[in-house]
């Protein structure tokens, strides 16, 4: 009760209790210092330096947490968001979590194309977006009207976790699941005939936050530690003779920043750039006759506001 009292004024944050997402979701938190200490097996922790609680949950149950208002902010997948059909805002992509739903049926079996599928048993912890997927299936073979009439063929069965054991265990003629290296996939003896959506973890907020303010301040916070791990800091010489073609190769988020060297001719430069291709740059800049190339490390960055 006294922890329950203590929640009043705070807002309420929902994180991945386990699963996939809950590493990832705890560094997130760490690296927007929203400081914590989690009790053995307690799902509620009080953050020390900001009035916020943090609420463990299973991430499927997040968008209905935060759907029906009684959190503030959650972490989730955006494939339980859509499932659960429930109006959220979806603020921020995570850069986590990223896989795709799949349709999977026996590897060496006969079936190849998802339509094939129709009138057959299909598992899944997704039924609204399977049965979505299936009934547009559906549709294209019969028509709108005959569906809506007779209802769908395809028969969805639930199942909360290790779903790709249900065409082995003779349960299920092919099944909807997340593939991410596909090896689980691979391993159970299945194969992808088609992708019902990709997705990746994102920050959902609900319609009306309790403190809207603070909410904005998380968001901030949460975006300058994606965009310090999407970005380094690359810095070169060059003759200011050639600073037109490094504008091309290093334009930066907004604009590089120039300065000049007490050498004669030559002047600094300085850009973020994203880190998936820092490489390239570096080929690009070393050909264009850039000196000195550093590659520096982001801890944290703001954009600043619009
Ligand atoms: N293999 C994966 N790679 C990347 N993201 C994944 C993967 N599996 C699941 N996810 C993402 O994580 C979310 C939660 O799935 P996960 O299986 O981790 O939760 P869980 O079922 O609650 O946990 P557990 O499987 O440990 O019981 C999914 O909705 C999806 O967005
Ligand atoms: O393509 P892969 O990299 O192999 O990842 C896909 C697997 O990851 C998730 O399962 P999880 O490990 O959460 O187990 P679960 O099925 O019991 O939920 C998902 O449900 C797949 O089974
Ligand atoms: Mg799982």
């Amino acid at each position: 009760m006294e922890l329950v009292n203590s929640l009043d004024g705070r807002l309420l944050m929902a994180v991945p209790k386990k699963g996939r997402l809950h590493e990832a979701a705890l560094t997130l938190l760490q690296g927007s210092d929203i400081q914590f200490h989690r009790h053995n097996r307690l799902d509620i922790a009080l953050c020390h330096n900001l009035p916020i609680a943090l609420v463990f949950l299973g991430a499927a149950d997040i968008p209905v947490f935060v759907g029906e208002g009684r959190c503030d902010l959650g972490i989730t997948g955006q494939d339980q968001v859509a499932e659960h059909q429930i109006s959220v805002e979806e603020i921020l992509e995570l850069g986590f979590g990223k896989c795709k739903l799949q349709v999977q049926v026996p590897a060496n079996g006969p079936i190849k194309d998802p339509k094939e599928l129709v009138g057959k048993n299909v598992v899944t912890s997704f039924t609204h977006l399977s049965r979505e997927y299936f009934k547009s299936l559906e549709v294209e073979l019969y028509g709108a009207e005959a569906v809506e009439k007779n209802g769908m063929k395809t028969v969805m069965k639930y199942v909360g976790g290790s779903v790709e054991a249900a065409c082995a265990l003779g349960v299920a003629d092919g099944i909807v699941d997340l593939v991410e290296s596909g090896e689980t996939m691979k391993a159970a003896g299945l194969a992808a005939i088609s992708t019902v959506m990709t997705t990746e973890a994102v920050l959902i907020r609900s319609k009306q936050p309790r403190n809207p303010q603070l909410a904005e301040l998380i968001l901030s916070r949460i975006k300058g530690v994606i965009n310090a791990k999407k970005y380094v800091l690359c810095s070169y010489n060059i003759p200011r003779t050639l600073l037109s073609v490094v504008h091309d190769i290093t334009p930066g988020k907004r604009a590089p920043t120039i300065t000049s060297l007490e050498e004669e001719g030559w002047v600094a430069v300085q850009a973020m750039v994203e880190r998936s291709r820092v490489a390239s740059v570096m080929d690009q800049l070393e050909e264009a006759g850039a000196h000195d190339i550093l590659v520096l490390q982001i801890s944290n960055s703001r954009a600043g506001k619009d």
